[in-house]
């Protein structure tokens, strides 16, 4: 095997020397999954060898490109080549070369092999190339309308109002990261399937719930345990011989399973009946894929091709689920710990909350008029997810947009690209505050281009909603520790979020309850 290996390694080293680019030549594969688990702890071993500082240590990880950040693009310019002896993976750091990547997308088709894990619940956007994305595309994306906005951005008012009055209750939250998640998981089901759920602090919650016992508990489970259920699979997960813990995963997937195709069922029959129904992307995804084939048929006499088959609804809601949990949860965790470091911004924001929504109650804060307005709010999501973009790519694409590099490099950012600041985002024209658009490919969490993220409106009235209501009528602080002045626990803080997030699936900070937050009334 390691013959094997260098033989590959001097193959692909021999065909990046002809690209003429800078060139850093790694050992190990960077998708080999047994390296993904043990490199952070070799790589650190290694480091403290004499010769412990090379590309090795520096790159050969799961998770180097958030310390990197623009440092490599900056000793070697806008493009570089890591090569492995599984592939050479191209570094592009310019953005009309981007652009031009995500524009040509055909030319650069996606690894399906390692999307296949989400196929758990069926064939979904993810997962799949060509003419069946295009289609699943264009089924899903009449979904993500202003009518799921609403909802999601009622949902998320009437939560966070629940959780702060939780946080604000208590002298010292700890639980920030679990609770934020519990919000973003309610706003899921209800804009998913139509299911309400009232919000319960992680630490007030009482013995867990069976992951059968409802719909909302099996998807938690579900999304809890995702790389567990793709590791292994629903039909081993099945064997009545498995632990306990595994098989309240697989009962779990049951349950949700079960729950979509109660639903699915009778949305087909008020489909059918031409009965209208509650607007949810369940509901709206069966509607959509019955009205494409309806289309189609009536126009080509095709139906079966050009609806969505059961298995792709499930497939999609799952998707749904899986890619907008986490993302916005880790990223409303990373602005309100930044936003506890920075008071000034917390009173830069509330200004902008004062006037806009000034002494209305929470039930008149109104999506149509109010959400455009909130610039500020949108600033701090911007600002944040330039810094701490949650996604990445996937190992094995051949070219890697280097997100952190982009996102911090002194070219496109000023002077201060390292620096949380939210206002680098608004322009002020007297009065008017306007939302900086930034140079086209510069700036890319949501990634660009026709497979670029549905849901990104979805997650940014979530986070402004949320953000609304915490910071409308309260402001948070670092709990200090015995002895410490509130700069120091600020400075703690900013040390926290910068030194220990990491790549997990998804880039986040690993203990936020090291530094537990008190919330007070302005
Ligand atoms: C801060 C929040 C979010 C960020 C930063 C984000 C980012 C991204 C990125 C970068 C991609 C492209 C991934 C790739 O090319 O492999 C993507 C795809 C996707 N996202 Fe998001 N996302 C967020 C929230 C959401 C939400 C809330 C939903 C749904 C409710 C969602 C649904 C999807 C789906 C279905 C895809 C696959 C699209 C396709 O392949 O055609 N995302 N997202």
């Amino acid at each position: 095997w390691t013959t094997y290996s260098w033989v590959c390694l001097l193959q692909n080293y021999l065909a990046a020397r002809k690209l003429g680019i800078p060139i850093r030549v790694l050992p190990i594969s960077h998708g080999n999954p047994f390296w993904m688990i043990v490199d952070k702890t070799i790589v650190r071993l290694v480091r403290r060898l004499p010769f412990g500082d090379s590309s090795f240590t520096r790159y050969n990880w799961r998770g180097w490109e958030v310390d990197d950040k623009c440092r490599s693009h900056l000793e070697m310019g806008d493009v570089y080549m890591q090569v492995t002896p599984g592939k050479n993976w191209l570094y592009l750091c310019n953005p009309e070369s981007l652009l031009d990547v995500f524009r040509r997308r055909s030319s650069f088709p996606r690894p399906l092999e390692i999307y296949e894990l989400l196929n758990i619940f069926g064939p979904n956007l993810s997962t799949v190339e060509g003419h069946q994305w295009k289609k699943q595309r264009k089924i899903t994306a009449s979904c993500f309308n202003e009518s799921t906005n609403e909802v999601v951005w009622t949902e998320s008012l009437a939560l966070a109002a629940d959780m702060i009055q939780s946080w604000s209750s208590k002298s010292s939250v700890r639980t920030t990261a679990d609770d934020i998640r519990t919000l973003s998981l309610h706003v899921l089901s209800k804009a998913g399937f139509g299911k309400s759920y009232k919000f319960q602090s992680h630490d007030d919650s009482t013995a867990s719930a069976s992951p059968a016992a409802n719909y909302k508990e099996s998807l938690k489970t579900v999304l809890d345990n995702c790389v567990l259920i793709m590791a292994l699979g629903t039909k081993f997960l099945a064997k009545p011989w498995l632990p306990q813990k595994l098989r309240k995963v697989h009962e779990a997937c049951v349950a949700f399973q079960k729950h979509m195709t109660t639903v699915y069922e009778e949305e087909r029959r008020a489909f059918a009946e031409g009965r209208a129904s509650d607007r949810n992307l369940l509901s709206s995804l069966i509607r959509a894929s019955n009205e494409e084939a309806r289309r189609s048929s009536e126009s080509k006499g095709t139906p079966a091709s050009a609806g969505l088959t059961e298995a792709e609804i499930y497939g999609n809601m799952f998707v749904f689920n899986f890619a907008g949990h986490d993302t916005t949860a880790h990223t409303l965790m990373f602005a309100i710990a930044f936003l506890a470091a920075n008071p000034s911004i917390q009173d830069w924001l509330c200004e902008e909350l004062q006037q806009v929504l000034g002494n209305r109650k929470l039930e008149e804060w109104d999506y149509y008029s109010d959400f455009a307005r909130l610039k500020r709010c949108n600033a701090v999501l911007m600002e944040t997810v330039r810094l701490y973009t949650p996604s990445r790519s996937p190992p094995d694409t051949m070219v890697i947009p280097s997100y952190a590099a982009l996102h911090t490099h002194p070219r496109f950012w000023g002077p201060d690209p390292l620096v949380w600041r939210p206002s680098r985002w608004i322009d002020r024209d007297g009065l008017v505050e306007e939302l900086v658009t930034p140079q086209r490919g510069t700036f890319i969490p949501w990634s660009e281009g026709e497979r670029s993220c549905p849901g990104k409106k979805f997650s940014q009235v979530e986070f402004v909603a949320t953000m609304a209501v915490l910071f409308r009528y309260w402001r948070v602080v670092p709990e200090p520790m015995k002895g410490e002045t509130s700069d120091s626990a600020r400075m703690r803080l900013l040390n926290l979020i910068e030194t220990d997030s990491a790549q997990v699936l998804l880039l986040q900070m690993l203990h936020p309850e090291r530094a537990p937050l008190s919330w007070a009334k302005r």
